[in-house]
């Protein structure tokens, strides 16, 4: 917290109406403040400066708040826009942690505060989407109630409390609104594509929804602020549950002593029935889990069915490959992949044993990685692009049940709004599970291998297979429901010709989110690529 108060002669309506006290504001103040929290993403750049590059007033029934949307400089050249309401309380208690900074106003003294951490504030936002009146100012918010809100009341609110990149909000015990944090002069996709499942699809296995806070700068709702939706039931995420499984077939391999050697091997992409895998394989795993990654199969088909099935909103409908497209694509990855090979180069010295040889490996390998991305041709793919999810992870499903939930439709936090409303193939959503799957079993196999009776080739060689088999059932599900439903995503080497694609940009991103976020787990993207480049190419 600042040591200076913050002081402005006028009262807290005229607050934000004089430049001196706004600069004060962002320079003594907000900079400093901004960079501690979660939800910044800037950590790893240098703020040049902060502005405010708009702010509006939510008023009601008395209370005043304000909405601030930040503009933040970097050193490097590119800016990013933050949202953060501001409310001010005299109690420092009622701040909680919210807290900002001291400020007197006129005679009065009390606190800034985060307004999302003031109960009033929460309030008034809930009903405001409730009676969705729009509010006039400067800036125009618009409050959007799904027609399955039925609400007529506020009567609770409480943080969700998970580690998260933008802060959710449960209200009445049965409602969950996302603030983003981080904005953008687009509408989100996450409440694009969940908005447009729940009032013109019928899937249901994404949360219902429910209501929306929108800014209209320029254009019609063109800053989404926050997407509400219904509380679904759930027993976590995909990622803890698939941990909590694979550490049980890992610890059956040494229980049963199951001669990984002798059990069938597949080819990666083979499709089979769930009735057709291997009884040794099912005696490995357990036929439960394999079940559970059909659903998953089932449900990934029946969004991309959802949303792919669309032949009026141009914002949804299909689209051929063509050659913008191939521009766009190769321009994008390999401008990721030099970015990419910058930081491993630049992190090679903190690298040791299989992490550093897996590095190296990839340095030498650079042409024909950069060859494999390349070698994309639009004139051979003869199936559909559509919205994807875009960032589709063990981490954005919920597991209810037997079933899921599919969540978050934010897309791959890297890309530019824009870019994450390019319809892509849906090969990518696939990659992103089957990278998952990939991560979740090296994951496990790091964490054990030390307490394992078994080498880490033997523990490697097990994890590639069951790789192969997860991959196999889904593939068999996905594909079967999308031909029965017409959603063509290219003939069989198409399809796995694009699968291989996407697999590879996948972990080539994922390079870049491990070094920055969690250096130690850079291995496993490095083994990932490592897999994907020994494996034969699929030609088409
Ligand atoms: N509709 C919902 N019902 C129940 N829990 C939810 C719902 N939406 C989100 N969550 C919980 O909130 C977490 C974060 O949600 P997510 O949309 O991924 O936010 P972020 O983009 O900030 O990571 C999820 O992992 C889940 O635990
Ligand atoms: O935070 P987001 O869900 O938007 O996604 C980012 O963070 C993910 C990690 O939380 C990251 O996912 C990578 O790690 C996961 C395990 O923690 C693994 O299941 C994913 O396959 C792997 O990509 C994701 O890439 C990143 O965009």
């Amino acid at each position: 917290m600042p040591k200076n108060t913050l002081s402005n002669p006028k009262s807290w309506e005229e607050l934000l109406n004089d430049d001196a006290f706004k600069k004060q504001l962002t320079d003594d103040v907000l900079e400093h403040y901004i960079i501690d929290q979660r939800w910044y993403g800037g950590k790893s750049s240098t703020m040049k400066y902060l502005e405010i590059s708009e702010f509006f007033t939510i008023a009601h029934k008395g209370d005043h708040f304000y909405g601030l949307l930040l503009e933040v400089n970097f050193k490097e050249a590119f800016y990013q826009h933050y949202f953060l309401p501001l409310g001010f309380v005299e109690e420092k208690e009622v701040a909680g942690n919210g807290l900002i900074a001291p400020i007197k106003l006129g005679n009065t003294s009390g606190y800034l505060v985060d307004a999302l951490f003031l109960d009033s504030f929460r309030k008034v936002l809930f009903e405001k989407i409730i009676e969705s009146e729009p509010v006039e100012g400067l800036g125009t918010i618009a409050f959007h109630a799904g027609e399955g809100l039925m609400e007529t009341e506020y009567r609770s609110s409480r943080f969700l409390g998970a580690e998260q990149s933008n802060t959710s909000i449960i209200f009445n015990d049965d409602y969950i609104v996302k603030f983003f944090r981080r904005i953008y002069s687009s509408t989100n996709p996450d409440y694009q594509i969940c908005r447009y499942l729940t009032e013109q699809t019928s899937f249901d296995r994404s949360p219902t929804y429910m209501g929306s806070i929108n800014l209209n700068i320029v254009k019609k709702h063109d800053v989404t602020l926050a997407l509400m939706q219904k509380l679904v039931p759930n027993q976590g995420d995909g990622w803890e549950w698939m941990l909590g499984e694979l550490r049980t077939v890992f610890d059956t391999l040494s229980r049963k002593r199951i001669n990984i050697k002798s059990l069938p091997d597949i080819k990666l992409f083979e499709r089979i029935k769930l009735n057709d895998i291997p009884l040794e394989i099912i005696d490995w795993t357990g036929l439960e889990l394999l079940k559970k990654i059909r659903t998953l199969a089932l449900r990934t088909a029946q969004f991309h069915v959802a949303i792919g099935a669309e032949r009026n909103d141009l914002k949804f409908t299909a689209a051929k490959y063509n050659g913008d497209y191939n521009v766009w694509l190769k321009n994008r990855l390999l401008y990721m992949f030099q970015n990419r090979l910058n930081t491993v180069e630049n992190n090679l010295h903190k690298l040791k044993g299989e992490s550093l040889e897996l590095a190296q490996e990839l340095l030498e390998r650079k042409n024909d990685i950069r060859a494999r991305f390349i070698e994309f041709d639009w004139h051979r793919m003869k199936g559909e692009r559509i919205r994807v999810h875009g960032d589709y992870h063990l981490g954005q499903v919920l597991l209810d049940g037997h079933d899921f939930y599919l969540l978050d439709f934010e897309g791959e936090p890297e890309s530019t709004i824009r870019d994450r409303k390019v319809k892509q193939m849906p090969q990518k959503d696939l990659a992103g599970m089957f990278r998952s799957f990939h991560y979740a079993i090296y994951a496990t196999i790091f964490e054990i291998q030390d307490e394992m009776p078994l080498s880490k080739e033997d523990l490697y060689a097990a994890g590639e297979l069951l790789y192969k088999y997860f991959i196999s059932i889904f593939l068999d599900t996905y594909l079967h429901h999308i031909h029965n439903h017409n959603l063509n995503i290219g003939y069989q080497k198409e399809v796995n010709f694009l699968l291989q694609f996407c697999l590879l940009e996948k972990a080539i991103y994922e390079l870049g989110y491990e070094f920055n976020s969690r250096p130690s787990w850079a291995i496993i993207p490095l083994r990932g690529i490592h897999s994907i480049m020994n494996y034969e190419q699929e030609k088409v």
